[in-house]
């Protein structure tokens, strides 16, 4: 027997993205239901951001045990990796993440929450599950992204992973395979290989951790392929399953090679989950992928009002902006037909690897052709750094000649997590670079070396 719902605002996807929107809805003092077809607990704190860097926490002890001797410091014997342990954390710590995501789930009333997968079976008229109609007056459509696996490797089974299933291990393997030297892909890979664990990352077409700037990206490619086999331009010709783990065949510069690893972790991006909504049954102007037309800046879908948050728009892949987008899409789901577009943060992204990497504001491939000085320190001889024997790393900062004005950076390096941070703030507030200049630099800190490259675009600039 078929039931009926209505409600102001439905919202699709129990995320980041999602819970903001509700929030966002009720703030306005309309009615919404929150639609959830998985498991509650968030792609970022069950699968995502949370145990990937629990991951990366151990790996870094492990490193650090090992680097201690230029120090003068002896830890005399192995170091010794329990991977029950590594993962027993990882785990409980996860768990204990995805736990406070559930205790505010458990706080919205349970009136305001239906179970089950939704689809579009008009403009905004869902069906959930197999028998409840939900009658809304908007949409926001928030389910968020999948990795993609190439179709290659699907005979594969359950040798062939992604980052959720590396999550799911009770201890730690002997060999990874890591396809796609993407964000995912180098922050898991370098963990993996710290842990012990026999890691080769390949790409395919030359990219690295997202970097544009072709100098940032050659400084990159230096320290990871020192860790463990990278190579960017491969081609995997085949991949086949034995009764140890997969068989890999792949070619690169250096000729062909023939492994055996027991997993194949893919990591060669990710795709908005738009498969299976039902999209056709709107008047949504779909491309040739299924993806709708909508506004990048209200988030509305072009002629209906249903509104795209977080990873499933695709604009920005990441946390603070799928909040971000849940916040805007929420507003003006409320607020239709008076939607506006919604007030956005300079752009910022992190990779977690050692050394980390970081973009802030424009990258290097969007800058302008002509007009814009780059200045740029290299890490080796930076004091602090090389006190901590962190010293490698580039940072490479853009500004606009005529004016000063900071555009955007892209670094590997150092501390460039709170380097973003502090450029991130820079960019967003306008400043120029000599403004950037007057600000307090203690000493001996890292971020004298983000001094010594807005010097060396002052000069420039100056000229
Ligand atoms: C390994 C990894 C590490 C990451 N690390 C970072 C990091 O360090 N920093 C960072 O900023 N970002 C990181 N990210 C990205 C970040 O996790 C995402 O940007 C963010 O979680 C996206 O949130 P969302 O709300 O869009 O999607 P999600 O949290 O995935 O929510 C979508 C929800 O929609 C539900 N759903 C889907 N389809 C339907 C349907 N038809 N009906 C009902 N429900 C549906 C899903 O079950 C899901 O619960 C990482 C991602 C991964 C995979
Ligand atoms: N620290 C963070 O903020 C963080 C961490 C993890 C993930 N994320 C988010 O998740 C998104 C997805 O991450 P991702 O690493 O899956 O994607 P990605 O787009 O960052 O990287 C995918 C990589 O795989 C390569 N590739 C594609 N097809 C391939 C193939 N067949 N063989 C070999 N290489 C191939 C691409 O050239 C690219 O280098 C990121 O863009 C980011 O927004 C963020």
């Amino acid at each position: 027997m078929s039931q009926a719902r209505r409600t102001d605002v439905a919202i699709i996807g129990a995320g980041t993205a999602g819970m903001a929107a509700y929030r966002a809805v009720k703030a306005a003092g309309l009615s919404a239901l929150l639609i959830e077809g998985g498991p509650y607990g968030t792609t970022c704190a069950r699968v995502g951001c949370m145990p990937s860097k629990l991951l990366i926490a151990a790996a870094e002890a492990a490193h650090h045990a090992r680097h201690t001797a230029p120090f003068g410091v002896h830890v005399d014997g192995p170091v010794r990796i329990d991977g029950h342990q590594v993962m027993q954390r990882v785990k409980s710590e996860r768990d204990r993440f995805v736990g406070f995501v559930l205790d505010s789930v458990n706080n919205i009333p349970q009136s305001d929450r239906l179970p089950g997968h939704a689809r579009f079976i008009g403009n905004t008229q869902l069906l959930v599950g197999d028998s409840t109609v939900v009658d809304a007056s908007r949409v926001v459509i928030a389910t968020g992204s999948s990795a993609v696996v190439p179709d290659m490797y699907a005979a594969l089974g359950d040798r062939a992973i992604i980052n959720d299933d590396v999550f799911a291990w009770d201890t730690l393997p002997g060999s990874v395979l890591v396809v796609g030297p993407g964000v995912i892909g180098l922050e898991l890979g370098q963990a993996l290989a710290r842990l012990g664990v026999r890691v080769t990352v390949l790409g395919r077409s030359g990219g690295l951790a997202g970097i544009s700037d072709p100098a940032v990206r050659d400084n990159a490619f230096q320290a990871f392929s020192a860790e463990f086999p990278l190579c960017l331009n491969a081609e995997v010709t085949s991949v086949e399953r034995t009764d140890q783990g997969v068989h890999v065949q792949y070619r690169d510069r250096r000729g062909q090679h023939t492994e055996q690893y027991d997993y194949v972790l893919l990591a060669v991006g990710r795709r908005p989950n738009i498969a299976g909504l039902g999209l056709e049954n709107t008047l949504a102007k779909l491309d040739d992928r299924g993806m709708p037309a909508f506004n990048r800046q209200t988030l509305q879908l072009d002629g209906i009002p249903v509104f795209l948050a977080g990873d499933v728009n695709a604009q920005w892949p990441l946390l603070h902006e799928a909040a971000d987008d849940g916040r805007i899409a929420g507003q003006n789901a409320a607020a239709y037909p008076a939607v506006s577009p919604g007030s956005r943060r300079a752009p910022l992204s992190v990779v977690f690897t050692d050394p980390q990497v970081m973009h802030v504001g424009l990258r290097f491939r969007q800058l302008p052709d002509s007009g814009v000085v780059t200045g740029e320190v290299d890490f080796a001889d930076q004091g602090r750094s090389r006190v901590m024997l962190k010293n490698r790393g580039l940072l490479r900062v853009y500004a606009e000649q005529q004016t000063g004005r900071f555009l955007g950076a892209e670094m590997v390096g150092p501390a460039a997590e709170h380097l973003g941070h502090l450029l991130s703030w820079a960019c967003q507030q306008g400043m120029t670079i000599s403004q950037m200049l007057d600000m307090p630099f203690y000493h001996p800190v890292i971020e004298e070396g983000l001094r010594t490259a807005l010097r060396d675009a002052a000069r420039q600039i100056n000229a």
